[in-house]
């Protein structure tokens, strides 16, 4: 898949199927609408594309606001795409000289000229141009005179992508993890830098990775214990994380930390990806150290539990 970075650096492509979105979480809703570009480009020797917005201008003007929260991150989102097949994808500011755009210039310039429209896919609400004026109506208006065809996503479907979006959030930041992968099509994962702690874990006989994630707008889950899947280097490892301030020892900070099972490296300043795949149990404030050593072997024990559940092979 080609990224890049500006619609002023795409080359137009042959028969280029295109559609236009947000694609937060790129989940089982945006897999069908990308299913069905690839069988359209597939049927036609064409090229599938995908314009898509970032930063978005509220993180622009409000770099602060802590309330944009998105299920993927850029490199995140462009990842997942990376996997489905898609062979282009066009990352643009939503700048105000864009958005600023007739909905005919927009459609001329951007569609026809710069990507090479020759499908667009496109949801029966979608909307562009200035004051987003422009709609559904105009690309059919002006298909016959610049040659393109256009494919409306039907509003059932369009409604699924929404619910399934607003779905998942609500359900990461409920710690309901089983509904957001089910909405999702594969596990919630995060991925950060391991940072130090407080060296405290390794005391406790449960070295901790803390981790720090690149993105502030990156959705994190609702406090708790979870089963996780880590990647460190390329291997997978299964694991029990943390999201929390940690009462029982006063801690200061949200910290997301995960104790890898059968696993002895210092991994330091390395890259880790978690994925989650069930929501063991709330955060808890114990009187003593000694009392949450005893819960963590509990926790363990639930997690292996877990894991065998989901796979009846697994040995623990
Ligand atoms: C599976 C797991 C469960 C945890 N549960 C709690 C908890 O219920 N309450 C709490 O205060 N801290 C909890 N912690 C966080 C520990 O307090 C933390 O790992 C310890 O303070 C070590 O921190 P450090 O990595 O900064 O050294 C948990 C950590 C893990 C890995
Ligand atoms: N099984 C393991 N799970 C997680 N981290 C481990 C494990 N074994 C070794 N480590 C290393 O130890 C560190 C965690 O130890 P800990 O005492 O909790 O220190 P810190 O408070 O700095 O996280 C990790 O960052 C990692 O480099």
């Amino acid at each position: 898949m080609k990224i890049y970075h500006h619609i002023d650096e795409f080359v137009p492509v042959k028969n280029a199927v295109v559609t236009i979105g947000t694609f937060d979480g790129v989940h089982i809703g945006h897999r069908k609408i990308i299913s069905r570009l690839k069988e359209l480009a597939a049927a036609s020797g064409g090229e599938t594309v995908i314009l898509t917005f970032f930063p978005h201008p509220r993180m622009i003007l409000h770099p602060e606001d802590e309330n944009i929260k998105l299920i993927t991150t850029i490199a995140e989102k462009a990842s997942l795409m990376e996997q489905l097949g898609v062979d282009h994808l066009i990352i643009t500011p939503f700048s105000r000289d864009f958005s600023n755009q007739s909905a005919e210039e927009y459609i001329r310039d951007v569609l026809v000229k710069k990507i090479g429209t020759k499908t667009i896919v496109i949801g029966y609400d979608h909307r562009f141009g200035k004051d987003r004026k422009g709609g559904l109506e105009d690309l059919l208006r002006l298909a016959p005179e610049y040659g393109f065809e256009v494919l409306e996503i039907p509003e059932q479907d369009i409604n699924d992508v929404a619910i399934s979006s607003t779905r998942i959030r609500t359900a990461l930041l409920d710690g309901e993890i089983d509904i957001a992968n089910e909405c999702l099509g594969y596990p919630f994962f995060i991925t950060g830098k391991v940072i130090r702690g407080d060296q405290l874990g390794r005391q406790l006989g449960y070295p901790t990775a803390n981790l720090m994630l690149e993105e502030q707008y990156k959705l994190i889950p609702s406090d708790g214990i979870y089963a996780v899947r880590v990647n460190v280097e390329g291997k997978d490892y299964n694991g029990m994380a943390y999201i929390g301030h940690r009462p029982t020892v006063n801690g200061m900070t949200r910290n997301i930390e995960v104790n890898i099972f059968d696993f002895n490296q210092e991994i330091y300043n390395k890259q880790l990806r978690m994925e989650f795949l069930h929501f063991v149990r709330h955060d808890i404030h114990f009187a003593s150290l000694d009392e949450l050593v005893v819960q963590l072997g509990k926790d363990k024990e639930d997690v292996l539990a877990l894991l065998v559940l989901d796979n009846p092979q697994f040995n623990t």
